[in-house]
C-alpha cells in the first residue's frame, strides 16, 4: 500500500494570511462551502488552491476514492479487525442489504418507543442511560444540543465509574418511573456493567417489582444482554460493523430518540445521510469533510501543529468537544499504518476545545500570544437557542467572529508583551439554526473529517486496541494479581493496605 509522501505539502508556500487575503479577493468563496444548512470558511487558514491541489493529488495517491466507495459499499475497510464500518448504513447511506438491516433494527427500536408512550412498561418519566465512550458521549450531546425544552422525559447519562456520577443522577430520579437504557457495544464493559448492577440494586432496593422489566439493552452483543437478565424483547440490537464511536444513528442514539421524539431522530439520520452524499458525490475542493481534513494535515505535517482546539460558541454544543476527543483521537491516535508498518509523521493531533465564550477567559491567551501555533474551530449558530434578550446572541457570535479575527489579524506594540503575532488559522462553522438535521450533518462532517485524515495518514480509524492494556491490568489489580512496577505497588498498597 502508498505511503504518504509528504514532500509537497511541507514544500508548499506559507504565505502570511493577510497576504492571501489580498492576493485573492475571491479567496472566501474559493475557501468555503455551504452543506446541509452549515456554513464553512476555511479562508483564515493557510490552505490555498495550489495546497488543495497538492492534497487531491496526496488523496489520489492513498486512493481516496475508492477506500470512500469501500467504505460505503461495507466492505472490510477495518482492515486490522477484518470487518466493514457501516455506521453510514445507519443513515440510509450503504450497501443495501445493510441499510435493510438497520432499517430493520430502527423499526424495532420505534416500536418500543411507542410502546413506552403507551406507558405498556408502566409510567416512565426518568431514563437513566448507562454507557461510556461511545455509548455515552454521541447520546449525551445529542440530548444535551437538543433537549433543552424536550419536557417528554428527563434523561441522564452515566459513564464514569465513579459511584458520584450514579448519585446525582439517582437522587434526583424517582425510582418508580425510571427506565434504565444499558448501552454497551460488547456488553462486558466494567464500568458500565457496575454501573448497571448498582442501578438494578436501586430499584430493588426502592420496592420496584420487576428491576429488570425496567431495562433496555442497547447492543451488538444480545445474547449478552440477554444472559445478563434483560428480556428478549427490550433488548434492541445493532450490528457488530457500526464502531462505538460511530453508533449514536444505532439503538445507541436511544435516550435521544425517545426523549426528542421518533421523527426528530429521523431528521438527524437525514441531515448525516445529505453530508454523507455530498462526501461521496462533490469534487475534492468542494468537499467539506475533505477540505477540513487538508487543513489538518496541514498544519500537523507542515507546521507541526500538535494540537486542535475547537470551541463551540453555543451553549448547546458545550459536550462538542469531548465527543470530538473520542472520535478523532480514538480513531487517529495510531502509530502504525493499516497494514502494521511504523509510520514516522505525526498522527492525530490532540483534539481540545471548550465554551466560547468561556474559553476567552481563560485558555485564549495562549492561542493568541503563546509559542505554540494552534489551529482553531469556531463553531456557532445563527439562530439564537436562548430566552433572553438579542443581545445575548449578537455579544457570543461577534465575539466568535472577533476571536477568529484577532488571531488573523494581529497587533504590532513596542512593548512584545503586549504585541501580538497574528497570521494565526482559524476555520469556522456557522450552523444557520441548531435542529436535529444541522447536527446530524455536523456530526457525519466530523465522521468524515475523519476518515479523509486516516486515509491520507495511510492508517486505520476503525480499531482501538490502544485502550486494551490498561483494562487489562486494572482487571490483574482487581483480581490482586498484575506484576506492577515500585511505584505502581506502592500506591496500590497505600489505597488498598
Ligand atoms: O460500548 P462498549 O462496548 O461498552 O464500549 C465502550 C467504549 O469503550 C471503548 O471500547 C474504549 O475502551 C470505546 O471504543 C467504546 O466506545
Amino acid at each position: 500500500m502508498a505511503l504518504p509522501d509528504w514532500s509537497t505539502i511541507r514544500a508548499l508556500e506559507a504565505a502570511p494570511l493577510k497576504q492571501l487575503f489580498d492576493r485573492d479577493s475571491g479567496r472566501v468563496a474559493t475557501l468555503s462551502a455551504d452543506v446541509a444548512g452549515i456554513h464553512f470558511d476555511w479562508s483564515k487558514t493557510h490552505l490555498t488552491p495550489q495546497a488543495v491541489q497538492a492534497f487531491a493529488a496526496l488523496a489520489a495517491d492513498m486512493g481516496l476514492a475508492a477506500k470512500r466507495d469501500a467504505l460505503f459499499a461495507g466492505q472490510a475497510i477495518n482492515v486490522t479487525e477484518g470487518r466493514a464500518a457501516e455506521h453510514t448504513a445507519e443513515r440510509g447511506e450503504g450497501a443495501p442489504e445493510s441499510v435493510a438491516r438497520a432499517r430493520g433494527f430502527h423499526s424495532r427500536m420505534r416500536a418500543l418507543i411507542d410502546a413506552i408512550e403507551a406507558e405498556a412498561l408502566g409510567p416512565v418519566r426518568h431514563i437513566l442511560h448507562i454507557g461510556i465512550g461511545g455509548s455515552a458521549l454521541g447520546p449525551d450531546l445529542l440530548v444535551d444540543a437538543l433537549g433543552r425544552d424536550a419536557d417528554r422525559y428527563d434523561v441522564a447519562v452515566v459513564s464514569n465509574v465513579d459511584g458520584a456520577a450514579l448519585d446525582e443522577a439517582l437522587d434526583r430520579f424517582d425510582p418508580q418511573a425510571t427506565l434504565i437504557a444499558v448501552a454497551s457495544k460488547t456488553f462486558t464493559t466494567t464500568e458500565t456493567m457496575l454501573n448497571a448492577d448498582s442501578a438494578l440494586g436501586w430499584l430493588e432496593a426502592h420496592g420496584v417489582e420487576d428491576p429488570y422489566g425496567r431495562v433496555i439493552a442497547l447492543t451488538a452483543a444480545p445474547e449478552k444482554a440477554i444472559e445478563w437478565g434483560v428480556d428478549e424483547t427490550r433488548v434492541l440490537p445493532f450490528t457488530e460493523s457500526v464502531g462505538g464511536r460511530y453508533s449514536l444513528w444505532s439503538s445507541i442514539g436511544f435516550p435521544a430518540a425517545l426523549a426528542l421524539g421518533w421523527d426528530a431522530f429521523e431528521e438527524m439520520l437525514e441531515g448525516a445521510a445529505e453530508m454523507d452524499r455530498h462526501f461521496r458525490l462533490t469534487p475534492l475542493d468542494k468537499n467539506a469533510p475533505a477540505l477540513a481534513a487538508f487543513a489538518d494535515l496541514y498544519y500537523a505535517q507542515a507546521r507541526g501543529c500538535e494540537t486542535r482546539a475547537t470551541f463551540a460558541y453555543d451553549e448547546r454544543l458545550r459536550l462538542l468537544p469531548s465527543y470530538l476527543q473520542q472520535l478523532e483521537m480514538e480513531s487517529n491516535g495510531k502509530r502504525v499504518t493499516a497494514e502494521g508498518q511504523p509510520v514516522d509523521w505525526p498522527t492525530a493531533p490532540i483534539t481540545w476545545g471548550g465554551v466560547g465564550t468561556d474559553a476567552q477567559h481563560a485558555v485564549f491567551q495562549l492561542l493568541h500570544q503563546g509559542t505554540r501555533l494552534v489551529p482553531v474551530e469556531f463553531v456557532g449558530v445563527i439562530e439564537a437557542g436562548d430566552g433572553q434578550a438579542d443581545a445575548h446572541h449578537n455579544q457570543l457570535l461577534l465575539n466568535m467572529f472577533a476571536q477568529g479575527a484577532a488571531l488573523m489579524a494581529g497587533k504590532p506594540h513596542d512593548d512584545l508583551a503586549r504585541a501580538y503575532p497574528g497570521d494565526r488559522p482559524s476555520s469556522t462553522l456557522l450552523l444557520d439554526t441548531l435542529d436535529p438535521r444541522t447536527l446530524g450533518a455536523l456530526l457525519a462532517f466530523y465522521e468524515q473529517r475523519t476518515f479523509v485524515n486516516a486515509v491520507l495518514l495511510g492508517i486505520n480509524p476503525f480499531d482501538q486496541f490502544g485502550v486494551e492494556l490498561g483494562k487489562e491490568m486494572a482487571k490483574a489489580a482487581a483480581q490482586g494479581g498484575g506484576d506492577f512496577d515500585p511505584s505502581t505497588t506502592d500506591l496500590i498498597a497505600r489505597a488498598f493496605g
